[in-house]
């Protein structure tokens, strides 16, 4: 009977827990905010399906800006994080967790579905109070517009079956801290999108080599039969001109032969006038004697 008794009760107080440990809904979430410096600066607009939606703050950090460091947002003004980039989100709110409590964090669907993802923790802690801080990486294929001042992290609460203090080391937390900025400050984020292009000049590169040894095998091929087809003229003309010569000295030879000939001829022909000459004279000397 105290067994079953001790039992009941057991039983009693863990659903007592299990009933007190659950998410607010719309109407606890109102009374528990509405009021308090929970949420600071309050609107109960912002109360949507349990959930309370904060927004963008001034500041962010974007892993393509150049030089690298914290911008500051005005009222409304837009931020375009590219393909493949990260980026620090710092909320407009602070937010002060009562010590009883445990929160929540995400984005809205309706971003997450354009392919940003957030990288960054899910919950904040009892008793935590500071700004958010959202790291985010754009997966999808295109620019993903946010603004200062527009709901796109929904936090929500749950209760605690005690109560206890924040121990940590992001307490206070109203600024983008040093330590993330510079952890995505080291080296260079290639996004898909630069890659792609990259390779694309990779790939133009490639084809202008292509054409320009395409272009100089032609040169040279050229070049090869042109000096081919000139060697052998040359040679044509080095035989045609020797052949000339050839000639040319036989002919003068010839030449200087029959030139010699001429000359004994001729020499001959001169002594044998002179001795028919000489005869023909001593004839006539001997008939004017007789
Ligand atoms: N997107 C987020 C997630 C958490 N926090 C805050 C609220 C949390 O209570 C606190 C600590 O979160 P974690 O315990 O997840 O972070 P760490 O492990 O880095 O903290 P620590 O090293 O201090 O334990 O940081 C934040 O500002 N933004």
């Amino acid at each position: 009977m105290i067994f079953l008794q001790i039992y009941v009760r057991k039983s009693y107080i863990q659903n007592f827990y299990f009933s007190v440990m659950a998410f607010l809904g719309t109407k606890n979430l109102l009374q528990l905010l509405k009021g308090a410096d929970i949420i600071t600066p309050f609107n109960q607009d912002r109360i949507k399906n349990g959930s309370y939606e904060l927004s963008l703050g001034d500041q962010v950090f974007q892993t393509d800006t150049k030089p690298r460091s914290v911008k500051s947002l005005n009222s409304g003004q837009k931020i375009h994080i590219e393909p493949g980039q990260f980026a620090l989100l710092l909320t407009e709110e602070t937010v002060k967790i009562p010590k009883d409590k445990i929160a929540f964090i995400s984005i809205k669907a309706g971003i997450k579905f354009k392919g940003l993802v957030n990288v960054s923790g899910f919950h904040v802690d009892p008793g935590f109070e500071g700004k958010l801080l959202f790291s985010v990486y754009n997966a999808g294929p295109a620019t993903i517009v946010l603004s200062r001042g527009s709901r796109y992290f929904p936090i929500w609460f749950a209760d605690l079956n005690e109560s206890q203090d924040y121990v940590g080391t992001h307490d206070k937390q109203v600024n983008i801290p040093n330590e993330p900025v510079e952890a995505l400050s080291q080296g260079e984020i290639a996004s898909p999108s630069v890659l792609s292009a990259r390779i694309d000049d990779v790939k133009h590169m490639k084809t202008k080599i292509e054409w320009a040894v395409l272009a100089i095998l032609t040169l040279m091929i050229a070049l090869s039969v042109k000096f081919c087809t000139d060697a052998n003229k040359l040679k044509e003309a080095v035989d045609y001109g020797y052949k000339k010569k050839t000639e040319e000295i036989i002919h003068d030879s010839t030449y200087k032969k029959m030139q010699s000939g001429i000359n004994i001829l001729s020499n001959k022909i001169d002594s044998l006038i002179k001795v028919t000459t000489q005869r023909s004279d001593s004839t006539k000397h001997n008939k004017v004697r007789q």
